[in-house]
């Protein structure tokens, strides 16, 4: 046996190796120190392995999954060997002694899962792959819980953000690959080749050509080749579903980074869990397939303003209607997810109950088509969705007549294929039945005969049917002419044969036997229907998706009064009496009320800077408007009275300073590197948060680079911008940035107490209320009234000699200094060309950038 284990095991690799003995699933060696620490299960050991203990443990093969999710959520993978044969089919092959051929059926891993105990309703889990071509990226994800299958081609630079986008549970690269992201998964480079891939898209979707399915780069298909062969390695050669992939094209989506993800808390709070996050406000969604789909519409809010119309017409429409709503939202929330059952069925692991599930949901897709062809005119999108939920009449036909109405998870009991649909197993059952009856009767007679009143007849899994009766009258049935024979002792009972017992005994096995063959061919059947219909399935699940979201949106704004945004192409964001959803139900929730606020940015005015008192409702503010643009182009209404909102194709949002220790940086420099990328990308149709850039270091370069940035932001990137900032001297900006206004939160001290009143004034900031926001934290009176005295000096210094930006009037325009700037590089330019970025580690980078600090300063 141990030479079979070690050999499965060194086929596990990384894995875990769950090995399958009778019941069980036994782990061995490492293997079962991490599982039995990460399971909190007994640690034993078995045998001897080179002269030490092996230690051991294991988890009962009937509740296998719930073990297996909690590993997977650890970050393990496991790898499951089952027995291959059984053992009576080992004993006649090999002897007594011959051992239960065993193989590896499947890999469990977290972004290949289907079981429904492992999945979460409400979240897609997706599996990556990610390859670089001639230098480009190729990108393909997929959901094989249901199929769902995208691709994508990007820059290098770009990766980071459109994985942030995926948010894949697994990640697969090329093995030897430099780009390779933390904890990704290497596979063998030639699985990543773009002809393979191909051919492996044709071949599972039965094409000559792809063309039908969009237009595919090389690297896309390259990627796909890798994810493909992933899946095909952990599924041993069988293939989840995979529905026609769709291409993503950079551009279609308003294009946000990781840092912007993170900071305005869109799937996930900073905290980690779905709790106050932008979804968790949002998502009124009756159906996980409704809030998976809104996930990935959050995820990926439009850029085109046509489909984000269309998008708004519908929730619009279900908005007005609130009969309506409220009638459809009642019927989708009573539906199975066809979309999730259909992964297992594909997948090979679907059960009767799987069918079961398909047939109402797509019948009741059926009944939502009936009930708004009644409707009249339907708004565009869900013109277009109607057909898909139309068809399927014959599947649900057959498989209303083929199953029971609440089909089991098991099939092994059979008894899930329903009356009437085959005679010749109703004929089956009936026999299995008459005789159960005989059965019954047969207890009667014999007590009748033998008159001893405690006789029973018994059933168990080792001597089937047997008589029973206590110890003291056994002696009737122990004589010979009684026609019983002895088969078992007990202590205070015995247990008889009967001829007539046995004949109707082996007639339920015989009828039960051939009646679950017949529902196991019934099964398989049906399955192959289901999966032949498998992308008019996708299509139906897609829509009634899609229908969840609109109602759910339209419930989500008629509950607090959003409304719905107009979007245009010229450059502005007019937000009237914009809230924050997260912080208003927050706030809600103490009984306390959020001060809606107006954002006006224009062309003329696009850049404002932000003023007032800590916790006075700056970082509310900049994220507010940031989440209005993003569910706004996502296609939902917003929690605003108005909001007109231009086009954004890029969404930016930095916080000052923002741990991030976790990644090896220090808290600056992330600063500055997500300020760098701000800075490089964002275009005037872009629109940037940033908060208290700059206050990461100490105060001079702080203001400083503050000051530059805001500069650069409106003079270079000229898109429009929110600034959060504590430095009052930045109100000097105004003089010279014409299309930039000052702006504060407004703040009251009333008998030495501070009120922050969180709404928003024209204007710079009158003063710092820092040591009164000390005061209200609770900090000491002795240390407030010292840091006032401190406080009186410096502002008595600042008097005297202007300040921290004493000077800065004297400063070239930005543009002047750009000019200026320009010449005295040119030497710095030259170098710069030579450098090959890809080719330096971090540490030379840095060190390449204190050499070229050391030459300005020397010029
Ligand atoms: N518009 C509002 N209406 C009511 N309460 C608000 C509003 N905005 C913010 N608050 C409350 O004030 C708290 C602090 O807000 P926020 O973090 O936005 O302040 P801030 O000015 O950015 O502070 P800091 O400068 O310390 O980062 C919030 O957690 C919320 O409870």
């Amino acid at each position: 046996m141990m030479a079979q284990y070690l050999a499965l095991r060194e086929e596990a690799g990384d894995c875990l190796l769950f090995y399958r003995m009778g019941d069980f699933f036994e782990l061995f060696f490492e293997d079962a120190q991490k599982a039995a620490a990460i399971l909190d299960i007994s640690l034993t050991s078995r045998g001897e392995h080179a002269g030490a203990p092996i230690p051991m443990c294991g988890v009962p093969v009937h509740s296998a999954e719930g073990y297996l999710a909690r590993l997977i959520r650890a970050g393990c993978r496991v790898a499951i060997a089952e027995q291959t044969e059984s053992p009576a089919e080992a004993k006649k092959r090999g002897g007594s002694k011959a051992l239960v051929a065993r193989d590896i059926v499947r890999f469990v891993t977290a972004g290949t899962l289907t079981e429904e105990a492992l999945l979460e309703p409400r979240r897609a889990n997706v599996l990556a792959a990610v390859c670089e071509l001639r230098g480009s990226i190729g990108l393909a994800a997929c959901d094989i819980s249901t199929g769902r299958m995208e691709l994508e081609e990007c820059a290098a630079d770009q990766v980071s953000a459109a994985l942030a986008r995926v948010g894949a549970s697994e990640l697969v690269v090329p093995e030897v690959w430099e780009g390779t992201p933390d904890g990704a998964i290497g596979r063998p480079s030639r699985d990543f080749a773009s002809e393979t891939g191909e051919a492996s898209l044709k071949a599972i979707h039965g094409v000559g050509t792809l063309d039908g399915f969009g237009m595919f780069s090389r690297a896309m298909l390259a990627a796909a080749g890798g994810l493909i062969a992933y899946l095909d390695h952990v599924g041993r050669g069988k293939l989840p579903l995979l529905l026609p992939p769709e291409v993503r094209s950079s551009g279609t989506a308003l294009a946000m980074d990781e840092a912007t993800r993170a900071s305005l808390e869109i799937l996930q709070s900073s905290q980690g869990g779905r709790k106050g996050s932008l979804i968790d406000a949002v998502d009124r969604c009756v159906t996980g397939a409704g809030a998976r789909q809104l996930a990935d519409d959050l995820s990926a809010p439009l850029t085109d303003r046509i489909a984000i119309a269309e998008r708004l017409e519908l929730v619009a429409w279900l908005y007005e209607d609130a009969l309506l709503r409220e009638d459809l939202r009642g019927a989708l929330r009573a539906l199975p997810d066809i979309g999730r059952a259909l992964g297992r069925v594909v997948a090979g692991r679907g059960s009767p109950r799987d069918l079961g599930q398909l047939r109402d949901g797509l019948s009741g897709g059926r009944r939502l088509h009936e009930r708004l062809g009644r409707k009249g005119e339907l708004p565009a999108l869900l013109a277009r969705l109607m057909p898909a939920m139309a068809g399927h009449g014959a599947l649900v036909d057959l498989f209303s007549r083929a199953l029971v109405s609440a089909p089991p998870t098991e099939r092994g009991q059979g008894g899930y294929i329903a009356e009437g649909y085959d005679a010749s197993l109703d004929e089956l059952r009936k026999t299995a039945g008459n005789a159960r009856r005989a059965i019954a009767a047969l207890e009667a007679k014999y007590r009748d005969e033998t008159g001893v009143a405690a006789l029973k007849i018994k059933h168990n899994n080792v001597l089937g049917y047997f008589v029973e009766v206590p110890q003291r009258h056994a002696d009737k049935l122990l004589l010979p002419e009684s026609g019983f024979t002895h088969r078992q002792t007990m202590a205070g009972a015995m247990r008889f044969n009967a001829l007539a017992l046995h004949e109707e005994a082996s007639r339920i096995a015989e009828a039960g036997a051939h009646s679950l063959a017949a529902e196991e061919a019934h099964f398989e059947e049906l399955i192959g229907t289901a999966v032949a219909a498998r992308n008019a399935i996708a299509a139906t699940a897609a829509a009634l998706a899609r229908i969840d979201v609109a109602a759910g949106q339209a419930e989500r704004a008629a509950e607090s009064g959003w409304s719905r945004p107009d979007i245009v192409e010229e450059p502005c964001l007019e937000i009237e009496g914009g809230r924050h959803p997260v912080v208003e139900a927050a706030l809600a929730a103490q009984r306390e009320r959020f001060v809606a606020n107006d954002c006006r940015l224009s062309p003329q005015d696009r850049l404002w800077l932000i003023g007032g008192p800590n916790m006075g409702g700056k970082s509310t503010f900049l994220r507010q408007n940031a989440l209005i643009v993003l569910l706004a182009q996502a296609g939902g209404f917003v929690p605003a009275q108005a909001a007109k909102i231009g086009l954004v194709d890029r969404l930016f949002s930095r916080v000052g300073a923002s741990d991030n220790l976790a990644r090896g940086r220090s808290t600056f420099m992330v600063e500055m590197v997500e300020t760098a990328a701000i800075l490089a990308q964002a275009t005037e149709r872009s629109f940037v948060i940033l908060d208290e850039v700059g206050r990461g270091t100490s105060t001079y370069d702080g203001l400083a680079l503050a000051w530059a940035v805001a500069e650069a932001v409106h003079e270079t990137n000229r898109c429009r911008c929110l600034f959060a900032t504590h430095y009052h001297e930045l109100a000097r900006l105004a003089e010279t940035c014409d299309a930039l206004s000052l702006h504060h939160v407004r703040a009251r001290e009333w008998k030495g107490e501070l009120v922050l009143l969180h709404e928003l004034g024209e204007g710079p900031a009158d003063r710092s209320y820092g040591l009164a926001v000390a005061r209200l934290a609770g900090v000491p009176a002795k240390v407030v009234s010292r840091a006032k005295a401190v406080l009186d000096k410096l502002e008595k210094g600042r008097a005297q000699t202007g300040g921290l930006a004493a000077g800065l009037g004297d400063l070239p325009l930005f543009a002047a200094a750009e000019a200026a700037r320009e010449e005295a590089c040119d030497t710095l330019r030259e170098r710069l060309k030579d450098v090959d970025v890809d080719a330096l580690s971090p540490r030379e980078a840095l060190e390449l950038l204190y050499e070229l600090k050391r030459e300005t300063a020397a010029d």
